[in-house]
């Protein structure tokens, strides 16, 4: 036997959460919507390095052998599906005879003669109701759907434990397990604990009840997970998210800033974002945890903010090398989010068009890259999103690919302007890798943008590795090698440098780009960025068309647009390329079709 075999009581795979989101008459990207909220609720009461959590899609449920590495089967069902869902049940029921384990969330999904509904409740519109339940000695408000119970006396007939009742109501079982022979577990649960406070907006009342009851709602959920289904409920290694806290230089923009929002307020303190909402409050101990992925804490006052500290960043590094008259004067600074990409879309107003709002992370548990990649993001990368905003029939709001190629380019000069740091071999790559040697990727820009009442609002984000060694390279490794040199050379060394100082540089030098490219056209900044371009000696490639044969090209910069511009070698033919459907290997030398 050789020695790498598997110890026997160890899985090949990681065990696999399942989840099945309901979705008879909610679309397929509510679905898809609904089973990310669920994964970010997982993620604060389980154990994550321990599971991969997969959504599992109705058309899967036959298709795939899921069962097999299953620990754990997830049914979320919202108002839209109360009629039981009789295939579901079967396979439910197959599943739990082998001994698997399911939590429900939505009791009428399933078929069981204890789920009751009043008459009303088989017409298709099903409302909410807010109940107190308690479970175990706590209490909490919780959401269960109008005229459905679970019937203490037909209960009776299967073997059943009440977890959690309606308060003062011993007969009204809102949480049930029942476990089988094999070991199977069922836990149906009539409370919708997967649904977050933000789900019910519409009421101010109804959300700040849910919202005060939030944190026992994860203490339940964990007990859940731990004691009833055995799983791994103890601290993964990704960091619990944080409240995030407006700075700026100077108060008044703060202030200007919050007066322009007040009318964009729900209630009191909320601003919706598509994704994220924000939920403004005065100081750290308002802060209600544990922080929910859709709902962030932003902190407005505190104390003067140049004494705020914060795990990850400097504050005063960063406002001491930012030189702009708008851009990253406001600054939304959070220590650790899944991403920064959408924090910035409920600041926005009508109001107050030229905040020049951008938000950093410390770190982030879900960055996202182009086309749809994962952005590995530790501390030691320099991550923000710039928002920036014109009018749509200006020259930039013509051409607003341009916005990615002077963030890449201000990255590069963030570092190579700095007196000394010249030699610090960081340049372009098409379409906005930041590398070394060619190929080494050590940073990348990102735009998301959208056009209202005649205005472009771009949302830039960028990350560019600055100390962490792996998995590729970062500037201060490439400080370090040029260093040595300097030292061989009887030179001084060059410090290494911090995120907030490339950040703030960075933005500096974005503010001052486009403010030349807007009053006197893109001539200088193509010169500037053909300087540090790796294509000025990387330019012959092979490009991928349309009926599969490939021809060759010879990349000759940026067209008016800002896309890429090659001439075909045998016509001396221009084609322009879009970084959206156009991919570069330069290893390969090849231009390709991005497959969707
Ligand atoms: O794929 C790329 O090259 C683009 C990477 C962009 C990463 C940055 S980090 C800050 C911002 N937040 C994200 O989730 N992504 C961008």
């Amino acid at each position: 036997m050789s020695d790498f075999s598997l110890p026997l009581d160890k899985p090949s795979k990681p065990p696999v959460i399942n989840i099945y989101c309901s979705s008879k008459e909610t679309s397929l990207d509510e679905a898809d919507k609904n089973f990310e909220k669920l994964k970010s609720i997982l993620c604060l009461c389980l154990n994550t390095d321990q599971y991969v959590i997969y959504h599992l899609k109705p058309n899967q449920l036959f298709s795939d052998p899921w069962e097999h590495n299953t620990e754990l089967l997830i049914v979320s069902s919202d108002c839209n599906e109360q009629e039981p869902n009789n295939v579901l049940s079967e396979l439910i029921q197959k599943y739990l005879a082998t001994g698997g384990k399911v939590l429900c969330f939505g009791a009428s999904i399933l078929h069981f003669d204890f789920v009751e509904r009043k008459p009303s409740a088989h017409n298709s519109s099903f409302t909410w109701n807010f109940t107190k339940m308690e479970y175990q000695g706590k209490v909490m408000m919780v959401p269960v759907i109008s005229d459905v119970s679970m019937t203490s006396s037909k209960l009776s007939l299967v073997p059943f434990n009440v977890l959690g009742k309606q308060e003062n109501e011993p007969k009204l079982p809102l949480v049930i397990s029942m476990s089988n022979s094999e070991n199977g577990i069922l836990i149906l649960s009539q409370a919708a604990l997967d649904k977050d406070p933000t789900d019910f907006l519409s009421s101010k009342e109804t959300f700040a009840s849910l919202q005060s009851h939030n944190s026992v709602r994860f203490e339940v959920l964990q007990d859940l997970m731990s004691a009833r289904l055995g799983l791994d409920s103890s601290a993964p290694q990704l960091p619990l998210l944080t409240s995030a806290t407006l700075l700026s230089a100077e108060k008044n923009r703060k202030k200007e800033l919050l007066h322009a929002l007040s009318c964009k307020l729900h209630g009191s303190n909320l601003l919706i974002g598509a994704s994220v909402s924000l939920q403004l409050v005065e100081s750290q101990k308002d802060v209600m945890h544990p922080i929910s992925a859709q709902c962030l804490p932003l902190i407005i006052q505190e104390k003067e903010d140049k004494d705020v500290q914060f795990q990850f960043f400097t504050p005063k590094e960063y406002w001491e090398n930012l030189q702009t008259k708008s851009l990253g004067q406001l600054l939304l600074y959070v220590d650790v989010v899944p991403t920064t990409m959408p924090l910035l879309y409920p600041l926005i107003t009508k109001n107050y068009p030229q905040a020049g709002l951008v938000a950093i992370a410390g770190r982030q548990t879900s960055g996202r890259g182009r086309g749809g990649n994962q952005w590995i993001s530790p501390p030691g990368c320099a991550m923000f999103t710039l928002h920036v905003c014109f009018d749509a029939s200006s020259a930039l709001g013509q051409a607003p690919t341009f916005l990615q190629h002077f963030c890449g380019l201000a990255m590069v000069l963030s570092v190579r302007e700095l007196p000394g740091y010249e030699d610090i071999n960081i340049e372009i790559k098409w379409s906005n890798d930041i590398v070394f040697n060619n190929c080494i990727k050590l940073g990348g820009v990102l735009v998301d943008s959208y056009t209202e009442e005649g205005k472009l609002h771009a949302f830039i984000g960028a990350g560019l590795n600055v100390s962490n060694h792996n998995p590729t390279m970062c500037i201060n490794d490439l400080i370090k090698l040029e260093n040595k040199m300097r030292i061989l050379n009887g030179m001084d060394v060059l410090p290494e440098l911090s995120k907030e100082k490339i950040i703030s540089r960075t933005i500096t030098t974005f503010e001052q780009i486009m403010a030349k490219f807007n009053s006197k056209g893109p001539g200088d900044f193509e010169n500037l960025l053909y300087k540090y371009w790796i294509h000025k000696n990387i330019n012959k490639f092979s490009l991928e068309t349309e009926n599969g044969k490939n021809i060759d090209v010879k990349v000759c910069g940026l067209d008016s647009q800002g896309h890429l511009s090659v001439i075909e070698e045998k016509e001396q033919k221009q084609i322009s390329l879009n970084s959206l459907q156009y991919s570069m290997d330069v290893k390969q030398h090849l231009i390709f079709k991005k497959r969707t």
